[in-house]
């Protein structure tokens, strides 16, 4: 069986989604759980392409033992020792340096020549070798590239000190049957392919992200980069959870694996979704809420006979069961056991804040599961310091013949209280006006999700929200058992972090003045 190894890149391309934005936090989070995942390398951000994302590289670096880090890098010195900065502490310090190999992206895009292309990747990968153990090369666009430049660009960068060769389908437009004949040709004409790895990038623009990932397998690749749920630049990436899956159901197909603990899939996918406010269509394959429910009746008569007569994946394998192992009696050692159990490494007092949150919800719902333990977690963990409101009392009156009026109290990181009231033509208007009377700033809401975990009369709700204002887009999420607190905390969560962003950037301006 050949390994393939899976290289994730959730927290560079996957953040390139339109309107996804992590914090530093959110981002070590997710790293965290890629590395309980089993994922061979994270792609951790672009080290060069803002201070925050610099940071967060280098926190992610420093923190995870167990998967490889990498970041991107253009073919350019700064980017590379950018790339350097952020990555040097880390156990296998790796870099991704990228330049385009298309005619189309070499013309307008670079205005480079393709022999001044070589030239540029060769110095570039020269120069990541003389500091980094691990050099991966990626020709972006390598599917609409010409292949005999290709075989020149990839055998030059080898020469420099390459040791994985990426092709991506940048744009996602090559099909299965054509990614297959270009690896196979790589493969054959490359002189030196042996001293590195091969491996593959798709974009799911024509919806052949996955399909090409594995076509690209059988053909030779041995990496495999791809986003959880798929996330990505316009239609996205591969997504992680499929092609993990399909290697393991396939294995017959294609003679090989991957080295992911499927188990810890739907927890990741939960995770990256509330994160990145992306929600999980219930179709999406693997990890969506109807991937494992049976509707018609011919098919829950068959499942009932013989489960494998409509079930190739067990919701067990990737940890889609969700058990209620707490409830109102449980304690502290049992809570705090589970909450290591699903990867919480946060302080005392935050666990304390998580507890206090857990049983409020356990007096109110029958079942405490996983997903509500996560989702607890997920909305605790902010950094408190970068908390200027906190929601501290909420009630809001409302009549089918009456103006909704929302009454809400505030307290300030200081330790002050505001109290307010206002109205609107629905109790979510009516708490929002009021919210931004008391921040004293219209922020303009451009998005507003709501959706309950688990389902049920008694689900948690979970409200996303996107706020603009003076030109910056923030996300903010909240969860609570009920709706308008949840809708009133993630309107909250938005003012803080877009409060936490102006003063960095403030910050940032005064040290470069
Ligand atoms: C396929 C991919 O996913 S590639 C990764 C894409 N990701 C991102 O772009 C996310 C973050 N990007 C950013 O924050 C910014 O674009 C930055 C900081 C990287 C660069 O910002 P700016 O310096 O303002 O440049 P801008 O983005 O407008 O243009 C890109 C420049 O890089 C050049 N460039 C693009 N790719 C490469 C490359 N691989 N190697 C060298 N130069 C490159 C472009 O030709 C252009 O150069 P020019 O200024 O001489 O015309
Ligand atoms: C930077 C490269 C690998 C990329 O994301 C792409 O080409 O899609
Ligand atoms: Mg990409």
């Amino acid at each position: 069986m050949r390994k393939v190894k899976i290289f994730d890149t959730t927290l560079r391309d996957g953040e390139q989604t339109p309107g996804v934005n992590l914090n530093s936090q959110e981002k070590l989070e997710i790293a965290l759980q890629l590395e309980r995942l089993k994922v061979d390398v994270i792609e951790a951000g672009f080290p060069a392409s803002s201070p925050g994302d610099f940071q967060s590289v280098k926190t992610i670096a420093n923190s995870i033992k167990d998967s490889s880090i990498t970041g991107l890098a253009r073919a350019k010195e700064s980017d590379i020792q950018s790339a350097w900065e952020a990555l040097k502490q880390s156990a296998e310090p790796r870099i991704h340096v990228f330049i385009a190999t298309s005619p189309i992206h070499m013309k307008y895009k670079l205005k480079l020549t393709p022999d001044q292309v070589i030239e540029q990747a060769v110095h570039s990968v020269k120069l990541a070798a003389q500091k980094f153990p691990h050099v991966q090369f990626s020709a972006e666009d390598a599917s609409r590239s010409d292949w005999p430049f290709l075989v020149k660009v990839i055998d030059a960068v080898i020469d420099a000190g390459a040791t994985v060769i990426n092709l991506p389908d940048t744009v996602g437009y090559t099909m299965p049957s054509e990614i297959s004949k270009l690896f196979d040709y790589i493969g054959h004409n490359v002189s030196q392919i042996d001293k590195a790895i091969l491996s593959t990038h798709n974009h799911d623009d024509l919806g052949m992200g996955v399909a090409n990932s594995l076509a690209a397998i059988q053909a030779g690749a041995t990496q495999v980069e791809c986003t959880v749920n798929g996330i990505g630049e316009r239609a996205g990436n591969a997504s992680l959870e499929e092609i993990a899956v399909a290697l393991h159901i396939r294995s017959d197909y294609y003679q090989a694996s991957s080295g992911i603990h499927l188990k810890e899939l739907k927890r990741t996918s939960a995770l990256v979704s509330r994160l990145s406010s992306m929600n999980v269509p219930g179709n999406k394959a693997v990890v969506g809420a109807n991937a494992f429910a049976h509707e018609s009746g011919i098919h829950q008569d068959g499942m009932l006979k013989h489960k494998e007569t409509y079930e190739i994946i067990t919701p067990e394998l990737v940890g889609a069961t969700s058990s209620a192992p707490l409830g109102k009696h449980s304690g502290r050692h049992a809570f705090k056991e589970k909450l290591s159990e699903l990867g919480f490494n946060g302080s005392e007092e935050v666990l304390q804040h998580i507890f206090t949150a857990f049983k409020d919800l356990a007096d109110k719902k029958k079942e405490v599961t996983e997903d509500d333990l996560y989702a607890l977690m997920t909305d605790a963990t902010d950094d408190r310091s970068k908390t200027t409101y906190e929601v501290d009392a909420l009630q809001v009156s409302y009549g089918t013949n009456q103006m909704p009026t929302a009454t809400i109290t505030l307290s300030l990181q200081e330790g002050e209280e505001l109290i307010e009231a206002g109205t609107g033509s629905g109790s979510v208007e009516a708490i929002y006006n009021t919210l931004a009377k008391m921040t004293g700033q219209h922020y303009a809401l451009t998005d507003y999700k709501i959706q309950s975990i688990n389902g049920g009369e008694d689900a948690l709700a979970e409200v996303h929200v996107k706020l603009q204002h003076e030109g910056i887009e923030q996300l903010g999420r909240g969860v609570a058992h009920d709706v308008l607190e949840a809708s009133a905390k993630a309107y909250i969560h938005a003012v803080n972090r877009m409060i936490a962003r102006r003063k960095h950037q403030a910050g940032e301006k005064t040290k470069v003045g």
